[in-house]
């Protein structure tokens, strides 16, 4: 069976008279990448602090890990590893030391620290030589790298990441994306991701949560999302057919019966098709099977882009 790890329910926050995210209900599986989207002030961030226990909300409820977030923000922070926008280092001490001091904070003593250390170190994929220097001449890339090794200190059950990617390069944002990745399966680990790269969330995250003005918008995966955004098609398919068709086409009544078919629209050699989900193949043998000489297909999934901009649009 399916665990929820964190289960929101009608959660509020207000500031004054802003209301920062209002009666947000979602719930995340354990293991799953959960992608938290949406513009600057939209209440992502608002939502991360009430998830941790840092603020209180006005209303409604977080449970994370079975515990209610408000009420036992302690018990949060031991399940939970956090990593803010911007991370803070003893730039005077060595990304090892650094280590070495939060895995003590955490509590961890002795034989066991080093050794903590050292697979966390592995895990993110830092060596020696970069752990003996001073995070004051770390990149962008390795800081978060090492920011991660201290989140994964505890051995978290979940980790939130708030815009980890932020500043990095194109190939530094690709390798800890393929690392988060990485860790979620190796490790079942739940992971929220906050950002506002559409690219980088479709990449890696299973399902996405669209945040607005404090609303979640929209949230499933890509998809449920295309669905629920004006009734979009999930993805469309466009056939081109060496011969023309004639109108009205003889065979339409026959394509429309298959479930999936939502529209179908034809100009000359081509017919669009879009679809609730993607069922190419049994399209293409469709126009095989009446005889159809097929010239080309053409996929089209809709891009987180798309959904995006239609939430805006509307
Ligand atoms: N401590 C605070 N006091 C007053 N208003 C706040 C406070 N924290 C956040 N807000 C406001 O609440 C709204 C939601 O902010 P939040 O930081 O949660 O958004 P966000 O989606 O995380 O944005 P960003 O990506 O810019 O961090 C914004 O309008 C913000 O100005």
């Amino acid at each position: 069976m399916e665990r929820q790890i964190i289960e929101l329910n009608n959660l509020s926050k207000r500031y004054g008279s802003l209301t920062a995210v209002d009666s947000l209900s979602l719930s995340i599986q354990k293991g799953e990448i959960f992608g938290l989207l949406g513009p600057n002030g939209a209440g992502k961030t608002t939502t991360i602090l009430m998830m941790l226990g840092l603020t209180e909300p006005d209303a409604g409820t977080a449970y994370v890990c079975g515990h209610n977030a408000t009420k036992d923000p302690i018990a949060v922070k031991q399940k939970v590893g956090y990593m803010p926008d911007s991370i803070g280092f003893y730039d005077d001490m060595t990304a090892w030391q650094n280590l070495m001091y939060i895995g003590e904070l955490n509590g961890i003593a002795g034989s066991q620290l080093k050794q903590v250390c050292e697979e966390c170190v592995q895990l993110v994929g830092l060596d020696a030589e970069a752990m003996a220097r001073r995070t004051s001449t770390f990149s962008r890339g390795m800081k978060q790298r090492l920011g991660l090794a201290e989140v994964l200190i505890k051995q978290p059950e979940v980790i939130i990441l708030d815009e980890p990617t932020l500043g990095i390069d194109p190939i530094g944002v690709k390798e800890f994306l393929d690392l988060i990745v990485k860790l979620s399966r190796q490790k079942g680990l739940t992971v929220l991701l906050s950002s506002h790269y559409l690219q980088q969330v479709q990449q890696v995250c299973d399902r996405v949560g669209i945040f607005v003005n404090g609303k979640l918008q929209a949230q499933g995966d890509l998809s449920t999302l295309a669905r629920s955004v004006n009734g979009k098609a999930a993805c469309q398919v466009q056939i081109v057919l060496q011969q023309p068709l004639t109108i009205p086409w003889k065979d339409e009544a026959d394509i429309r019966q298959l479930p999936a078919v939502q529209e179908v629209t034809i100009d000359g050699h081509t017919v669009d098709i879009a679809l609730r989900e993607d069922i190419t193949p049994e399209i293409v043998r469709f126009f095989v099977h009446k005889g159809y000489d097929v010239a080309g297909v053409q996929k089209k999934e809709y891009q987180l882009d798309d959904i995006y901009q239609s939430i805006f649009s509307a």
